[in-house]
């Protein structure tokens, strides 16, 4: 159940719900992260609906003719799993399933799955199962009150039940487990990150798929000094990397994304400590994706989450190289200018009048302005080095030089 493997790509539909605070642009581009999502899960979606709805219907989230329709689709098309972007309430998960006889996947568990297909060592395959497990328990314990009400309530002491309670029991023994076992693991990391020397910290972080890896491989091989050997017993995310003779640690963190499911986040503590312990965050963003701003309002919430929101921060504007505005026809004196419309030194201008050189515009592919990002990460690390080392700041000039 906990690690998928998937050897060709399996039929999906997917189902959003326009609620009263959205417009159909939103869903849409909800639906398309979720078909992105789909994608990289094993799934090739072939078909979407959408229902505008003032009110969630409590028993199946969409109403019975769009349900209907559904169905219907899902009897002609050979479909595997039909896919909510909006959380389901066990309940209404099981309603579904009887109703449509396939499975029923929410956000969630598709993040969850994706999760577990993705983790490679067993250090993460634990704490995902423990995700995984915490987002069961509550779904078991649906099942049950519904076996219960069933029976006729009280004093009804059916198999169902018996079943279900045998089940629970051997999830929450399964969460202590894991549990233990990711405390064990902890501390050892802990002791680790301790070990690491006083060596000044930079994390990583931005939405999922904005370049984060890329841009850690450029500037660790790149850099002559880079080290990617001290940490192997670590998480691998962790590198050595020297700039100007400056030497710092640069981690590589598990990406974000919009409502992150709060048992993975809980799950992945160890994981984000890296960001939580980090003296300096690197905020990569995918410049080129439609709904950027989003996707930098989404992270931030989880930094806040993680209590990380008041770290010094670099936000870094990667994929200029593939960037592209909407153009208006010289003709067109109706349409306005949005920031759809934005050039890349629009965007600059802009973040520049909010956060001044703390906003950088870089290609980590084609390997676009990388001396300045060095150099800026160059002056906050040596700022940080000299105010935890005055003594030796002498070893590191003011700024970096490229030639
Ligand atoms: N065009 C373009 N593509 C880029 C750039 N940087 C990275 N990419 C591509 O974006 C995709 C995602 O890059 P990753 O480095 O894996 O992104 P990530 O943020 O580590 O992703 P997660 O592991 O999901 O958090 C890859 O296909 C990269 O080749 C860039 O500057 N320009």
């Amino acid at each position: 159940m906990l690690e998928k493997k998937t050897t060709e790509y399996e039929r999906a539909v997917l189902i959003g719900v326009i609620n009263k605070d959205q417009n159909e642009a939103k869903v849409t581009e909800y639906l398309d992260e979720l078909e992105f999502l789909t994608f990289t899960a094993g799934g090739e979606v072939t078909q979407r609906f959408t229902q505008r709805m003032e009110v969630p219907n409590p028993k199946t989230l969409i109403g019975s003719g769009k349900m209907e329709e559904v169905e219907q689709y899902v009897k002609e098309n050979d479909i595997g799993s039909v896919i909510f972007d909006d959380e389901l309430s066990p309940a209404q998960q099981r309603n579904i399933e009887k109703q449509l006889r396939c499975k029923i996947i929410d956000r969630t568990s598709l993040i969850l799955d994706i999760f577990a297909q993705r983790a490679q060592t067993s250090y993460a395959r634990t704490q995902v199962e423990l995700a995984q497990y915490e987002y069961l328990l509550p779904r078991l314990t649906g099942l049950w009150t519904h076996l219960e009400r069933q029976k006729g309530g009280i004093g009804m002491r059916g198999p169902g039940e018996t079943e279900i309670e045998t089940d629970r029991r051997i999830v929450r023994d399964r969460i202590t487990l894991l549990k233990k076992k990711l405390t064990k693991i902890d501390r050892q990391m802990e002791t680790q990150r301790g070990n690491r020397g006083a060596l000044v910290r930079v994390a990583l972080v931005g939405y999922t798929n904005v370049g984060k890896s890329t841009l850690m491989n450029v500037v660790s091989k790149s850099e002559v000094f880079a080290e990617n050997k001290l940490f192997a017993t670590l998480d691998t995310t962790v590198r050595k990397v020297v700039i100007g003779n400056l030497p710092f640690l640069l981690s590589d963190t598990v990406g974000f994304i919009r409502k992150l499911p709060t048992q993975l986040v809980e799950s992945f503590k160890s994981t984000l400590d890296e960001v939580r312990e980090a003296d300096l965050l690197l905020h990569v963003v995918d410049i080129s994706h439609p709904q950027f701003e989003e996707h930098i309002a989404s992270v931030n919430k989880i930094l806040d989450e993680i209590k990380s929101a008041d770290k010094k921060t670099i936000m870094v504007f990667n994929k200029i190289d593939q960037y592209k505005p909407e153009t208006i026809d010289e003709d067109d004196l109706v349409t306005e200018r949005t920031a759809a419309h934005f050039t890349i030194e629009d965007w600059k201008k802009t973040w520049f009048s909010k956060i001044g050189d703390r906003a950088l515009f870089i290609s980590a592919l084609n390997k676009e302005n990388l001396d300045e990002f060095r150099k800026r990460v160059y002056d906050e690390v040596r700022d940080i080095h000299v105010t935890r080392f005055p003594y030796n700041n002498f070893l590191y000039p003011e700024h970096l030089d490229f030639q």
